[in-house]
């Protein structure tokens, strides 16, 4: 169980993200939404490490993760998803997915034949990649990737590490309309198999009316309202607050 307790994080005088409590269980998918500037990033930063809070806690299950740095973060099993700078953007994409499983499976491991180990490695690698569609280009520089394959890369470098919880902030955002369903397709994978808490920041509502489990909104840092899809993006703080209908629109 993922959880954040009174979450905050001021810059000067603005509390970009104010006193969420919030938890997430194991299995479900919940979709964070809201407006531009709403938190939402910011809160995913808090949760993953790439800001310390200035109040509140992150734990997961039970364990304190809130004074740890990102990297050790991952290692308890919070899974963001990598940008392509995080990678080695001038390796072949298979190696950056080897090294991935290396990563998670610790370089000390004592095997009887380095040769095996390092076979063993790249099956894992492989498989990934025909998991996210991205066997054929294994061999591939991941810079030289298009864009949406770039994304489908990230996907596997997160699935290579094993976590807990999966981060995705906008995952499909600006993927040509025939790679979205790819990611939707992984993602939805990854919902399928039932023990990950699974996290997507996401401004398409049919995606995330598809998608989630639970919905949960943001807006000036404040969590507004938490619950089932269809009721939060019909409740009027959602309609008002998210898609700038005036609630007296929305009772109408
Ligand atoms: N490092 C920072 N320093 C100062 N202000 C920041 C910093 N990071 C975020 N903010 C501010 O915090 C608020 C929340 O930003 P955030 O990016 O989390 O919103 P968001 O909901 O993800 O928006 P979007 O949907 O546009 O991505 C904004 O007002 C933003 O300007």
């Amino acid at each position: 169980m993922l959880e954040t307790k009174n979450l905050t994080i001021r810059f000067g005088g603005h509390v970009a993200v104010d006193h969420v409590s919030c938890a997430f269980a194991p299995g479900s998918l919940t979709a964070i939404v809201g407006p531009n500037g709403a938190g939402k990033t910011t809160y995913f930063n808090l949760i993953s490490g790439q800001l310390r809070a200035t109040e509140g806690q992150v734990l997961l299950d039970g364990e304190d993760l809130t004074a740890l740095s990102a990297p050790l973060r991952t290692r308890r099993g919070l899974g963001r998803a990598f940008q392509l700078t995080q990678l080695f953007p001038h390796l072949p994409v298979l190696e950056n997915v080897r090294l991935a499983v290396q990563a998670r499976r610790g370089i000390g491991l004592k095997m009887l034949s380095v040769w095996l180990h390092h076979r063993d490695l790249i099956d894992e690698a492989m498989a990934i990649l025909a998991q996210v569609r991205l066997a054929e280009k294994s061999s591939a520089i991941a810079a030289a990737l298009p864009h949406g394959d770039q994304r489908k890369l990230e996907v596997a470098m997160l699935i290579a590490l094993q976590p807990k919880v999966y981060m995705f902030d906008e995952p499909t955002a600006g993927m040509s309309v025939d790679e979205v369903p790819v990611i939707l397709d992984l993602i939805r994978e990854l919902k399928a198999q039932g023990q990950h808490t699974i996290l997507l920041v996401e401004h398409k509502m049919d995606v995330v009316r598809e998608l989630a489990d639970r919905i949960i909104v943001l807006h000036n840092g404040q969590l507004v309202a938490d619950g089932d899809p269809a009721e939060v993006i019909a409740s009027p703080v959602v309609q008002n607050a998210y898609l700038g209908v005036a609630p007296e629109e929305v009772a109408a």
